[in-house]
């Protein structure tokens, strides 16, 4: 399934956050947003999954139109690991994925067989079946954000749209579900903070500078010493991981004047 973004623009607070973007994922791709803190990731994704609204501009997910569409027609195509996922009610792992499969329930319907095998099937995917029963209230940062992904597998989504979906997760499980939400063979946009994880795993990368587009393309042509000095502001060296054959980066020293410097002396050589 195929979400177009075209000229989305956010405005909160008067303060224009995401100004005029346009992205494409094509069906099956993993396609990742990286981009600095406070550029406008998360607001972007959440004008996607309906929680914003924009100001200007559509967004089309296998051909409908999602800023038109009901939440429970989006839901049934979308599913969305946000960056925060407290609740003020406790409720049991299991509960809480179960809500995965809402949308696609009537009212009152009570869940079914089937219900309850994709529920088992996605906690067991995520390494959480054992503590089906535990509150999940009472579960670490990284428990919640694998029980939050179990919810989203559950709902069988055709399109998936993570906010660092690896927020809170040890290597093992950051890992673990990158690969298993690429090998799903389906749409995902992610907003990924690991730069060196972004170009193993996604096929495209869009990199967000103050609400903008700032470049895109495969990640070896996003992630390139110039560009990430004047995006992130960090001088770095980007080389070949021996060991893996993919993009290693190094960062060499942080902060403004440090990229000042790297910039400076790049323009004299
Ligand atoms: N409801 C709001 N009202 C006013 N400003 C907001 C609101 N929500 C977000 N912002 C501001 O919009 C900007 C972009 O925030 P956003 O959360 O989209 O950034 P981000 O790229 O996801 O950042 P991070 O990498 O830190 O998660 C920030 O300056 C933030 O303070």
């Amino acid at each position: 399934m195929q979400l177009d973004v075209n000229d989305v623009s956010v405005t909160l607070a008067r303060a224009d956050i995401v100004k005029s973007v346009s992205l494409r994922v094509e069906d099956g791709r993993f396609v990742g947003l990286i981009g600095p803190n406070g550029c406008g990731k998360s607001t972007l994704l959440k004008s996607i999954y309906k929680v914003v609204q924009p100001s200007a501009g559509s967004v089309v997910l296998g051909g409908a139109d999602v800023l038109r569409a009901s939440p429970k027609t989006v839901a049934r195509m979308m599913g969305v690991v946000g960056q925060f996922n407290e609740l003020s009610f406790d409720f049991t792992v299991r509960e809480m994925v179960m809500m995965g499969r809402t949308p696609h329930k009537k009212l009152l319907d009570a869940d079914s067989a089937e219900d309850e095998r994709l529920v088992e099937e996605a906690l067991l995917t995520v390494g959480m079946l054992p503590m089906a029963g535990r509150s999940f209230l009472s579960l670490s940062g990284g428990e919640k954000q694998r029980v939050v992904l179990a919810r989203a597998l559950a709902q069988q989504p055709r399109f998936l749209v993570l906010d660092e979906p690896t927020n809170h997760l040890d290597i093992k499980y950051q890992l673990q579900i990158l690969s298993l939400v690429k090998s799903l063979g389906i749409g995902v946009l992610a907003a990924l903070h690991d730069l060196e994880l972004a170009a193993a795993y996604c096929d495209h990368l869009y990199l967000v500078k103050q609400g903008r587009i700032y470049a895109e393309g495969p990640p070896r042509s996003v992630l390139t010493r110039e560009i990430i000095s004047e995006v992130f502001e960090v001088d770095c060296q980007i080389y070949e991981n021996p060991v893996t054959g993919g993009l290693g980066i190094a960062y060499l020293e942080s902060g403004p004047s440090a990229a000042a410097e790297a910039a400076a002396a790049r323009a004299g050589s």
